[in-house]
């Protein structure tokens, strides 16, 4: 795929490795592939990893980041970038200095900070670097539940704290706050449309003050291993295209349905199996601000703006 000048489309991730192939690096290639774009690593650790947990864990120095990050932009060059799994403060620090030195331009933080079994991929002290040093450069911030709760330092339980939340990650920086609703929360949330049992899968937006909601079916799949991942790459993959922050999260969304939908029935792993990276790529949508989308089917369809900031209505009574 080439952009409107003219060369092909480049797209990054920095992040760590998994072994076994469903998230990190792994699941970001492949997506960018998926994409039609020429995707590249700056890999941060590498983790022995399957999809029964992470096995193990080596951090990659910071300086040796560095230097993938030189030898990327000197020769090739990056139309965006995302970054994952980063490990540990320095690393962060590391980044965050080159991103700002060469004024990095779409960029995508997935806060990635536990694996799904539970392993920690972040130290714990480089929760303040992520916050101060890298949201503030990020384009979009993508973080899933327990991750928000871990930024904002409060807990979320109710649609009212989701909504809270996000205000209060955009005040870090970013220009884009994505909320994902995926994560089966740790606890029971008072929203119909966040709750794990209400059969959708809500993602909230919060951009330029105004929220705006993309929905799908809920998988009912354990298949979920790499869905972070994917689901940035895929946004990344869109902006490194062109195409606006909300048509790349509505991209991003409608292809991560179809990843999880796709893996259902694989037989990959005795544990929680990675996504189908090679689903359908979903045609370009382009969403309105302030509108809750609901994507079925294979289509898009709005509803009216939820009333008062809450999310109200329920969508999937069509
Ligand atoms: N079972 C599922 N069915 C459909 N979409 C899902 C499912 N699980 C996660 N998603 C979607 O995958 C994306 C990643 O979300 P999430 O799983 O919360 O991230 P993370 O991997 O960082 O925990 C979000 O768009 C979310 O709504
Ligand atoms: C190397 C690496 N990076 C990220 C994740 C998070 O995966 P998920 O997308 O499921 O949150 C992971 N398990 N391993």
């Amino acid at each position: 795929m080439r952009t409107a000048r003219g060369h092909v489309v480049r797209a990054l991730t920095i992040a760590g490795s998994d072994s076994g192939g469903g998230a990190g690096i792994q699941a970001d290639l492949k997506t960018m592939h998926q994409f039609g774009v020429y995707g590249m690593s700056v890999l941060t650790a590498l983790t022995a990893q399957n999809t029964m947990g992470v096995q193990g864990i080596f951090d990659v120095s910071p300086e040796f980041v560095r230097q993938q990050l030189d030898s990327v932009w000197s020769d090739i060059g990056v139309d965006a970038l995302k970054t994952g799994m980063l490990a540990n403060s320095k690393i962060i620090g590391t980044v965050a200095a080159f991103l700002r030195e060469v004024r990095a331009a779409n960029v995508v933080v997935d806060p990635v900070m536990v694996a799904k079994g539970g392993s920690p991929l972040l130290a714990e002290e480089a929760v303040q670097s992520m916050r101060d040093e890298l949201l503030p450069l990020a384009t979009v911030v993508t973080p899933n539940l327990p991750e928000a709760e871990v930024l904002c330092g409060f807990e979320i339980r109710s649609s009212h704290d989701l909504h809270r939340a996000c205000e209060h990650i955009a005040a870090m920086g970013p220009q884009t706050v994505v909320l994902k609703g995926g994560h089966t929360p740790p606890r029971s949330i008072d929203s119909d449309l966040s709750s794990p049992d209400n059969g959708l899968a809500v993602d909230l937006v919060y951009s330029g003050g105004t929220f705006t909601y993309f929905a799908s079916g809920r998988v009912k799949s354990d298949k979920t291993h790499g869905t972070g991942c994917t689901f940035s790459s895929a946004i990344t993959s869109m902006l490194a295209q062109g195409q606006s922050v909300l048509e790349s999260i509505a991209s991003a969304k409608a292809f991560i349905f179809a990843a999880v939908a796709g893996a259902a029935d694989w037989d990959i792993g005795e544990g929680h199996g990675p996504t189908d990276h090679t689903a359908a790529v979903p045609d370009k949508f382009t969403p309105e601000a302030g509108r809750f989308y609901l994507y079925r089917a294979g289509e898009w369809s709005t509803r009216s703006r939820p009333l008062d900031g809450s999310i109200g209505n329920r969508p999937s009574d069509k």
